[in-house]
């Protein structure tokens, strides 16, 4: 991702988010920009993967308004999901497909960095010796990192990591920060996590 990158702008004006009775984020006005990594934390059900949907155009704020620019034009939460990547633990991945075919379908649906190539991803995420293994057969941190790189390598302006090393164990971990150093300038990236490895990455921290 270069200087080309679209430029893009998300503000977020008293924003709260309700579930049936409990209200999970309340009142709560932010704004990110391209070219920061911005970290979310908080205990466990504070709100940190509902804010990450919210930004991604998942989900709607029950009150208040997330709106974006890109580029300085307005443009509708419809259009929002071409420009973010994305993922999370509840991520749903097709457990059949082979780490190579796994690659190869997401980066169907979204465009690969024009740097690299198929062989290239598998290559930067160190599982070459495994592209015929299916997932279901993977350990949890291959899968971890199979899924990172459907995020980390997406031609996409807006990158959404929600406890991004979740898996990883301290190699791996390492291997995630270098990445995000190489894959996150000009875009907008949002961490969710409460590990101070994925934290120390990101130049301000939300606290919700
Ligand atoms: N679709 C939904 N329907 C009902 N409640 C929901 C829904 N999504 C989230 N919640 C509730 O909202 C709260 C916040 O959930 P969320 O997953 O955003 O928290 P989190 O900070 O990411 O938690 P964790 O650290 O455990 O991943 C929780 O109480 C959760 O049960």
């Amino acid at each position: 991702m270069g200087a080309e990158a679209a430029r893009i702008d998300v503000q977020l004006d008293n924003v709260s988010k309700r579930f049936g009775r409990e209200w999970v984020i309340k009142q709560l006005s932010v704004h990110y920009s391209s070219g920061s990594i911005y970290g979310i934390q908080g205990r466990n059900g504070s709100g940190k993967s509902t804010l990450l949907r919210m930004l991604a155009g998942q989900l709607s704020p029950s009150r208040g308004q997330v709106s974006y620019t890109v580029d300085g034009q307005s443009i509708g939460v419809r259009d929002v999901y071409r420009l973010v990547s994305w993922t999370g633990p509840y991520l749903e991945i097709i457990e059949e497909l082979t780490v190579a075919e796994s690659l190869a379908f997401h980066f169907g649906l979204k465009p690969l960095l024009a740097e690299l190539t198929i062989e290239g991803v598998l290559d930067r995420i160190e599982l070459r010796d495994y592209r015929m293994r299916s997932l279901q057969d993977c350990s949890s941190g291959m899968r971890q990192r199979v899924l990172l790189a459907t995020a980390l390598y997406a031609d996409t302006p807006m990158l959404l990591l929600d406890e991004p090393t979740v898996t990883l164990d301290a190699a791996a971990a390492k291997w995630f920060a270098g990445e995000l150093k190489r894959y996150a300038p000009g875009r907008l990236t949002v961490v969710a996590s409460n590990d101070p490895r994925d934290l120390a990455s990101c130049t301000t921290v939300l606290t919700l």
